[in-house]
């Protein structure tokens, strides 16, 4: 398994710190009528160790999207703390990736020269610099299409783009909004293998914190060490379920007796055990 050159990284060994602490975080936004703060996430706490993979699932609206945000840096919090590192967070940073849904390639630019661009914007595009790109590139595997423009790019392959250019930065924390969310499901398939090869591919020691978030369970199941199921608004923790199965997960563990209970655990978390084929037809909570 290749191994990504990570300049910026201390050595690898010894204790360190939780990746992430997020501790009575409550996030929100002002009414337009009375400017009063309506919550979006209310008294969230979670910690995450480095390199773990956590996927968020949860209702429409229960502020998934506004705790990436948060986690980015780019919207207030209003009550509680967020630590990276040990660190209270305080805004954006190059610590941080964020990949959305619909990918925001710059058109007039070629696929290297999207994935240079953050580096570029950081007076980071040197020799080592250029040998990332060029090993991002081909790892996503596009060495074949570094030239193109994102026009000429199928919805997979600008998100694999998205992905060498969240990557490219060696952010410690990478923030994905339902990435494969737009893509049809023969190719989101194809990327959910790609990115957990993509984010095994730097090693055990310095494999980057994931948050990914998704609607779908299956997805949840399949790239998660742990999936955190949220309450409907304003958001809180239901249910934290680990998934332990080992890597790299087939195709075939999906059809496993092993995946059916995980995805029932988690349906039932989100919806009560009524909305589950043999479940005791009960009401959530
Ligand atoms: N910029 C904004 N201004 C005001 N309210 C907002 C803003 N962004 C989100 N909200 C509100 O905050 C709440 C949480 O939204 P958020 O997008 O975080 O939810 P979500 O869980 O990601 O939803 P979905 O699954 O539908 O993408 C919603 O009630 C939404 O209307």
């Amino acid at each position: 398994m290749s191994t990504l050159s990570r300049p910026d990284q201390p050595p690898a060994g010894g204790p360190t710190p939780d990746a992430l602490r997020v501790e009575h975080v409550f996030l929100g936004y002002p009414s337009p009528r009375t400017g009063e703060v309506v919550l979006a996430v209310r008294d969230l706490n979670v910690t995450v160790a480095r390199g773990e993979f956590v996927v968020i699932v949860g209702p429409s609206g229960c502020g998934k999207t506004t705790l990436l945000e948060a986690l980015a840096g780019l919207v207030p919090l209003h009550g509680g703390t967020i630590r990276l590192a040990g660190k209270a967070l305080r805004g954006p940073g190059t610590d941080r990736s964020l990949v959305f849904q619909n990918a925001s390639l710059l058109p007039w630019r070629t696929v290297r020269q999207n994935v240079e661009f953050s580096l570029q914007a950081q007076r980071r595009l040197n020799r080592p610099g250029r040998e990332r790109v060029h090993e991002l590139i081909r790892l996503v595997g596009l060495e074949h299409a570094e030239r193109k423009y994102p026009h000429e790019l199928s919805g997979g392959m600008r998100q694999r783009v998205n992905l060498a250019r969240a990557l490219v930065t060696a952010p410690s924390l990478l923030l994905l909004d339902e990435p494969f969310g737009a893509l049809d499901a023969q190719t989101r398939e194809i990327m959910q293998n790609e990115l957990v090869r993509v984010w095994q591919a730097e090693g055990a020691e310095q494999r980057r914190t994931a948050i990914f978030v998704t609607h779908d369970v299956a997805e949840a199941v399949f790239l998660a060490d742990r999936v955190l199921v949220f309450s409907p608004a304003p958001g809180s923790i239901r249910a934290d379920i680990r998934i332990g199965a080992p890597r790299p997960r087939r195709a075939q563990w999906k059809r496993s007796a092993e995946f059916v209970e995980l995805s029932d655990q988690i349906l039932t978390a989100l919806y009560g055990a009524a909305a589950v084929p043999g479940g005791a037809g009960t009401e959530g909570p």
